[in-house]
């Protein structure tokens, strides 16, 4: 067995010599799927390499058919993997193991040969959070204590891919190995996927991403719930330069679906920072008013803060429709028009199941009906999905009174009995749903459409249950900039954090930063300058908390109130809002507050000196540490003027 080491240079070889090697290689290797000859040449030797590292029992090439996916379905129901829950058309749970169920950022990295490409040159002492730096030589000791024969007796399914409509000019292909086929499953509905791809792929580069659970036969450990991981041995590791993606020991989406925020965020936003554009963890939402005039938006928002929810909201203000591009990843690039075109790279969302019902967001529920993976949800005895927050519904759907829904049988996320009102929850708070993007009834006619659609708001948030407005305006595209920089929000379930605590989260890019997170704010800077038509930058606060810690704004479908505002300010109206320290904010009376009950307004909107004062400090010392000497001039000039501003409050 070849070491990794000695395949970490990966030049442009001579395709003869290659063709020959390949043969050679796969000799031993057999096809179960597909036909390899027929692979493009690079295509086979980067197959042929890993094949001959992780030495899988054989080959299987998808072809992303339906066919293709039914087999590995009824595969993964008879070995236990799925369960099908038999109150829809096609829909399963699985249950991972009970280790394995979010991201882990602890174990995520950049390789890069100069550690500054990677991370800020933050001062002695501090830990820097924007992303984890490690060097060729260290990754190289990391890869050969896990790959080397790391699938033996499993398949390995090659998974080729597009990020965007296929062959469209912003978009991107790249080829994922794994011997899991939940995730080749999961990748058919998260992006473009078969054959198609190959033909459009040609002789082109493409990402290399390579995915492992880690766990080779014969197993030795005990595997629990029939999903085999390794929790002890993941890594995440991605190489900017080579476009690669290393990921062993998880199953677990942001783990595994490479597609997603490892090429999609991690390697995208060095390609964008290449070649002039930007890859953002941003929704994508049309808004229509009742005069007919659509405009785009898009929001970044931590994970688990809200995208999904927004990006699908059904508006409570008569005459307003919204339609969804995209509720996770945007690519965006400005055009010869000097607007801002955003795509959204994916093909479905893998969206947080509870809090999700037909209250909060009916169209998100509208989209899982049917041909969508429940991961780590609970189960009725019914056979149908169950998760927090569905328990209103249930009982209003079956007429069940209280008594009835508390003896209802469910089966939680662990696979034990439980009621609704017993100890622990029914579902894992980051359990999530996969499902395709065309089963949204309200997904945009250009959902996906090559070039995009155009963008004319931005808007950052996240859980701050303290002293942020609803909604703010920032001054410039630079003070925008200083704002997204300076997003905070409460830890959520999406990655290993535990407890409430409000932690920075940049952009909302703070796990999915590829590069020196100071050039990324540069790159930023740079796009928004003429003869570009800079959009107007927001942001907004769903989750701000009144003194008995209730939320003081309804959320969800009343937002539309708050984009039917920054609408108003994008079309240039100035008699709707007010200036102040921070940025402007809407007037009082402005904001459409028809038909809604009892919103303290003055709680809502206040923006109190002392929190500002202390969190201007806070702030500061938060770039200086992080971001130090790598945050461009021009950010530290708009901190010293909105300190100045909180100063003269
Ligand atoms: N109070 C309140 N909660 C909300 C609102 N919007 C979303 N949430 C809750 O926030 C949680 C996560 O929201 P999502 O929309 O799935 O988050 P996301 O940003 O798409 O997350 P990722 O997929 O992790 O990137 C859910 O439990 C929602 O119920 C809102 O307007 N108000
Ligand atoms: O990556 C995931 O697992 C899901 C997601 O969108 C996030 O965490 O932001
Ligand atoms: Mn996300």
């Amino acid at each position: 067995m070849s070491s990794c080491r000695s395949l970490l240079p990966l030049g442009k070889d001579d395709f003869s010599v290659v063709t020959e090697v390949v043969t050679h290689r796969l000799n031993h290797i057999p096809i179960f799927k597909g036909d390899f000859s027929s692979l493009p040449p690079k295509v086979q030797r980067f197959v042929a390499e890993k094949a001959e590292l992780m030495n899988p029992a054989g080959i299987y090439i998808c072809d992303g058919s339906q066919k293709e996916a039914d087999d590995i379905v009824d595969k993964l129901v008879e070995r236990g993997v799925l369960t099908p829950l038999k109150a829809y058309e096609n829909n399963y749970l699985c249950r991972t193991d009970p280790r394995d169920v979010a991201r882990v950022e602890s174990k995520t990295f950049m390789v890069t040969k100069e550690k500054y490409d990677t991370v800020c040159r933050v001062p002695e002492g501090v830990k820097g959070i924007m992303g984890q730096w490690m060097s060729e030589e260290q990754f190289g000791v990391e890869l050969d204590a896990r790959f080397p024969g790391c699938m033996n007796g499993r398949p390995m399914y090659v998974i080729p891919f597009s990020m965007g409509p296929i062959g469209g000019p912003l978009s991107k292909i790249g080829i994922e190995l794994t011997d899991s086929s939940y995730v080749v499953l999961c990748m058919r509905t998260m992006t473009r996927m078969g054959t198609a791809i190959l033909d459009t792929l040609g002789d082109d580069d493409f990402v290399r991403c390579i995915h492992s659970v880690g766990l080779p036969r014969p197993v030795r450990q005990k595997v629990i719930n029939h999903w085999p991981c390794n929790p002890e041995k993941v890594l995440i590791a991605h190489r900017p330069k080579e476009r690669e993606i290393w990921s062993f020991g998880s199953g677990y989406g942001g783990n595994s679906l490479l597609g997603k925020k490892c090429f999609a965020l991690r390697i995208a936003c060095n390609i964008g920072r290449d070649e002039g554009w930007m890859a953002e963890h941003m929704l994508i939402m049309g808004i229509t008013s009742p005069e007919g005039k659509e405009r785009f938006v898009a929001a970044a928002f931590p994970s688990a803060c809200g995208k999904t929810n927004l990006a699908m909201l059904e508006p409570t203000v008569p005459g307003w429709k919204v339609r969804v591009v995209g509720d996770d990843i945007a690519w965006m690039k400005f055009g010869a028009d000097g607007r801002l075109y955003a795509i959204n790279p994916e093909a479905g969302f893998f969206g947080v199941a509870p809090g999700t019902s037909h209250k909060t967001n009916p169209m998100a529920m509208e989209s899982f009906q049917k041909n969508s993976i429940f991961t780590n949800v609970a189960e009725t005895v019914d056979g149908e999905y169950f998760w927090e927050g569905l328990e209103k519904e249930l009982k209003e759907k079956k007429g069940y009174t209280e008594e009835d829904l508390k003896h209802l049988e469910i089966t939680n996320w662990l696979g034990e009995r439980w009621h609704v009102g017993d100890e622990g929850k029914a579902a894992h708070p980051n359990s999530r749903f996969t499902a395709p993007a065309g089963q949204c009834p309200i997904i945009h006619p250009d959902w996906e459409a090559p070039e995009g659609v155009p963008i004319d708001a931005i808007i950052f948030g996240g859980r701050r249950p303290e002293g942020v407005p609803l909604v703010y305006e920032s001054f410039s595209w630079q003070h925008g900039v200083l704002i997204g920089s300076l997003v905070k929000s409460e830890a959520t379930a999406a990655a290993e954090y535990t407890g409430k605590q409000v932690m920075h989260d940049p952009m909302a890019m703070r796990p999915f930063m590829g590069y020196n997170f100071g050039r990324y704010l540069q790159h930023w800077l740079d796009l928004g300058k003429a003869p570009h038509l800079a959009p107007k930058i927001f942001h907004v606060n769903w989750f701000r908390e009144s003194s008995d810690h209730k939320f003081l704004w309804p959320g969800f479908g009343d937002n539309i109130r708050v984009l039917d505002w920054i609408l108003k300010r994008v079309d240039g109206m100035e008699d709707v809002a007010e200036k102040t320290a921070i940025g402007y904010i809407p007037k009082r009376g402005s904001l459409n507050m028809t038909d809604l009950p009892r919103v303290n307004w003055g709680e809502l909107m206040s923006i109190p000196k002392d929190y500002w004062k202390e969190d201007m400090v806070e702030s500061r010392q938060f770039l200086e540490a992080q971001v130090g000497p790598d945050l461009p001039k021009v950010l530290y000039d708009e901190l010293d003027q909105l300190e100045e501003r909180v100063k003269a409050m």
